[in-house]
C-alpha cells in the first residue's frame, strides 16, 4: 500500500533513499534545508552536490519547508548525520505526525554523549517507534537502482516487518530484525574499522594484513555488540559483516578513502565527513569504562590522535599472543 514516506536530510544517503522509496510506489517527499537542493531536486531530478550527475527518480519530490514536508507523514526517514541528529530532531520534534515510526538511516554514535541514534530518538521522541536501516549499500549505487539488501529493525517485530514490506522492491530488499542495537553496533563500528582497513592499504602493508585487521575487529564487533545488549549473531549479517566487507575494501567509501589518505601521508583537509574519526575515541572510550576487551578498537582511536603510528598500530594488533577468537 502507497504511504506518505518523509525524508530528513538532502545529502546523498536521503536522496538515495528517496529515489528507492519512489521506486517502490509510495508519495516520496525529501525535507533540505538548502533550497538550491531542493530546487535542483524538483526541477532537474538531480542532487549534483552529493550524487554529481545521477538522474534521480521521477517522483521524488523537495521541500525546504519542514512543516509541509511532515504533514500527514507515515514514515520518517532520519538521514542526518549522526553527529547532528540530535539538534536536527529537536527542531522538527513538534513537526513529526504522533505514532509516526522513525526510522534511523545514519551510522555513529554521538560523540558528545555516546548516545547510540536510537537513545537519541528515545530521549527526544520517546512515543514514537524507532527503528534502524543498516547495511551494506553505498548511495550512488541506490540512487542508480543497482541490487542491494539491508537490514531494518525494530524491537517491534510487526514493525520492522512492516516497514521492510513497505521498502522491499525489485533491486532494494530489506531482512527484518529485531535486534536493534545489534543492528546499530554493526553500523556504527564499521566506520572505525574502513579507516582502519584504508590506512593498512595506504601505507602499503598489504592485502592479508587488511584481512587479519578486519577479521579480529570482526571478533571485537561481536563482543561490543553483546556488551552493549545486542545478540552477536545480528553481527553476521547484512548490517555487521555485510557492511564491514562494503566499507573496508571500497574506495567509494568515505571512511575507507580517509584511511587510505592518512596512509599514503596525503592531506586530510577537504576530504568528506568521515564518521568513523568522530566516532573512534567516543567507542574506545565506551569499551574501557564497561571493560570491554577491544584491542583493535582502542588501537584505531589511538593511531587517530596521533599517539602511534599506522606501521606500529597494525604490527602490534596482529603481533598479540592471542586466543582464537581475540
Ligand atoms: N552516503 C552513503 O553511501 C551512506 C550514508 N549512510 C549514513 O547516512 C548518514 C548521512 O550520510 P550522507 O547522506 O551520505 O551525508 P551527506 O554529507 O551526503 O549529507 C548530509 C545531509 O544532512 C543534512 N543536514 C546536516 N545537518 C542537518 C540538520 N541539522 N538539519 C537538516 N539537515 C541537516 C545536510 O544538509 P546541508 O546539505 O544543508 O549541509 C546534508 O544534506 C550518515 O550517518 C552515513 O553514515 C548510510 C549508508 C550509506
Ligand atoms: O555506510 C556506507 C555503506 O554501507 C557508506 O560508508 P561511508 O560512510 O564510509 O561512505
Amino acid at each position: 500500500m502507497s504511504k506518505k514516506i518523509v525524508i530528513l536530510g538532502g545529502g546523498a544517503w536521503g536522496t538515495a533513499l528517496g529515489c528507492m522509496a519512489a521506486q517502490n510506489g509510495h508519495e516520496v517527499m525529501l525535507y533540505a534545508r538548502d533550497q538550491a537542493t531542493v530546487d535542483e531536486i524538483n526541477h532537474k531530478h538531480r542532487n549534483s552536490r552529493y550524487l554529481g550527475d545521477i538522474i534521480l527518480h521521477d517522483n521524488l519530490r523537495a521541500t525546504s519547508d519542514a512543516a509541509a514536508a511532515l504533514n500527514n507523514a507515515d514514515t520518517v526517514l532520519a538521514v542526518i548525520p549522526a553527529q547532528s541528529m540530535a539538534a536536527a530532531l529537536q527542531e522538527l520534534k513538534p513537526l513529526i505526525p504522533d505514532d509516526c515510526p522513525v526510522v534511523l538511516c545514519a551510522k555513529g554514535i554521538e560523540r558528545s554523549t555516546g548516545r547510540l541514534m536510537s537513545q537519541i530518538i528515545a530521549d527526544i521522541l520517546p512515543d514514537h517507534p524507532i527503528a534502524a536501516l543498516s547495511g551494506p549499500s553505498f548511495a550512488s549505487d541506490v540512487a542508480r537502482g543497482f541490487p542491494t539488501a539491508v537490514t531494518i529493525a525494530c524491537e517491534n517485530i510487526a514493525i520492522a516487518d512492516d516497514l521492510a514490506a513497505q521498502f522491499s522492491g525489485s533491486t532494494f530488499r530489506c531482512y527484518s530484525s529485531d535486534d536493534l542495537t545489534g543492528v546499530e553496533i554493526g553500523g556504527a563500528l564499521k566506520n572505525v574499522i574502513a579507516v582502519a582497513a584504508g590506512a593498512t592499504i595506504g601505507k602499503g602493508l598489504g592485502a592479508s594484513a587488511q584481512a587479519a585487521l578486519v577479521t579480529r575487529a570482526f571478533a571485537e564487533l561481536r563482543r561490543i555488540a553483546l556488551a552493549f545488549g545486542g545478540r552477536p549473531e545480528t553481527l553476521m549479517g547484512l548490517s555487521g559483516l555485510g557492511d564491514l566487507m562494503l566499507s573496508c575494501s571500497s574506495p567509494q567509501s568515505r571512511n575507507y578513502s580517509y584511511g587510505l589518505a592518512l596512509g599514503r601521508g596525503e592531506p586530510l583537509e577537504g576530504l568528506l565527513l568521515a564518521e568513523g574519526v568522530a566516532t573512534a575515541p567516543v567507542i574506545a572510550e565506551l569499551c574501557a569504562q564497561r571493560q570491554i576487551y577491544a584491542p583493535v578498537i582502542s588501537t584505531i582511536a589511538a593511531l587517530l590522535n596521533g599517539s602511534i603510528t599506522i606501521d606500529a598500530a597494525v604490527t602490534g594488533l596482529l603481533s598479540r599472543p592471542l586466543k582464537n577468537e581475540d
